[in-house]
């Protein structure tokens, strides 16, 4: 059944509020209620971080196992510790991994450290300065963490050809940037997101270079299975408030992509009320 005659027979008779109850993002067999999944980095402070998580409205937060500590650094202060307990799915990432040995390793130290925690985020440099993922250390690691029976999403360049051999890999989610990481500047090629998400038959997730609100609606409008973020929201000069906005337009795109846009005319109007019977003595 392809999505749109899913969303039909599921939400024939849903009033719309029920919409996104029924609309679950699904990863790795996992249901999720919210789109937005949120990074942990640069915040003021844990508390100002597990305020931001909570307004975002996200369900799964991802960390970056090299500098966040969840109990690695003995003595120091655990990011666990601000949040609720059993509230988010943690996804421990790779940030700061510069080769598929150096990824590996940190998700087998996550996987201890989290109690034979299974879902990762994969994510691997090539360059220092525009944090450009590596592809073939990406493609490397990927084929060791799948086999290992990780459940591998994994943050990659908007090449379409990438991101299909991840996914007959076994990665169970692509997440293709929208632009560089930390740069805020939107989507830079919605055409390539578009070839990604036409072809991809698990989850597609924009990750990496979001700015604002709009930036993650758009992601969600051209059919976006989700959106991860941090910087957008950490880097705001209200943390908290960026973080409600985007639970917002996260939301808001998505519905108004399971709504079917109206066609775009190429610079023709159409009046909203029709022209013929009306009282005036002015001819069309
Ligand atoms: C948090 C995380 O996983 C980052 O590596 C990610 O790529 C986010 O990028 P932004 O900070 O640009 O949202």
């Amino acid at each position: 059944m392809n999505w749109k005659s899913w969303w039909r027979s599921a939400v024939a008779d849903a009033a719309p509020k029920e919409w996104k109850v029924q609309d679950q993002l699904v990863i790795a067999g996992k249901a999720y209620n919210s789109r937005l999944l949120v990074g942990t980095g640069k915040y003021r402070d844990f508390e100002q971080t597990a305020e931001a998580l909570d307004a975002s409205g996200c369900d799964i937060v991802t960390v970056a196992i090299r500098r966040v500590n969840l109990g690695q650094h003995a003595g120091e202060p655990n990011l666990l510790d601000f949040l609720p307990q059993n509230r988010y799915t943690l996804l421990p990432n790779t940030a700061g991994c510069y080769s598929a040995e150096d990824a590996i390793r940190t998700l087998r130290l996550a996987r201890e450290l989290l109690d034979d925690h299974r879902l990762v985020k994969l994510e691997v440099l090539g360059d220092s300065g525009n944090l450009f993922p590596n592809v073939k250390e990406t493609l490397k690691a990927a084929e060791v963490l799948v086999a290992e029976g990780f459940d591998v999403m994994v943050y990659t360049s908007d090449d379409p050809i990438i991101a299909r051999e991840l996914e007959q890999i076994g990665c169970c989610a692509i997440m293709p940037l929208a632009s560089l990481i930390g740069s805020g500047m939107g989507i830079l090629n919605p055409w390539n997101l578009k070839l990604i998400i036409e072809q991809s038959s698990v989850p597609v997730l924009v990750d990496a270079g979001v700015g604002t609100a709009s930036d993650a609606a758009i992601a969600m409008e051209l059919g976006c299975d989700g959106v991860l973020m941090n910087t957008a929201i950490a880097a705001a000069g209200n943390p908290v408030l960026m973080a409600h906005a985007m639970k917002l337009a996260v939301e808001a795109g998505r519905a108004a992509y399971c709504a079917e846009r109206m066609p775009k005319r190429f610079y023709s109007a159409v009046p909203s009320s029709p022209s013929e019977g009306v009282i005036s003595s002015r001819k069309p």
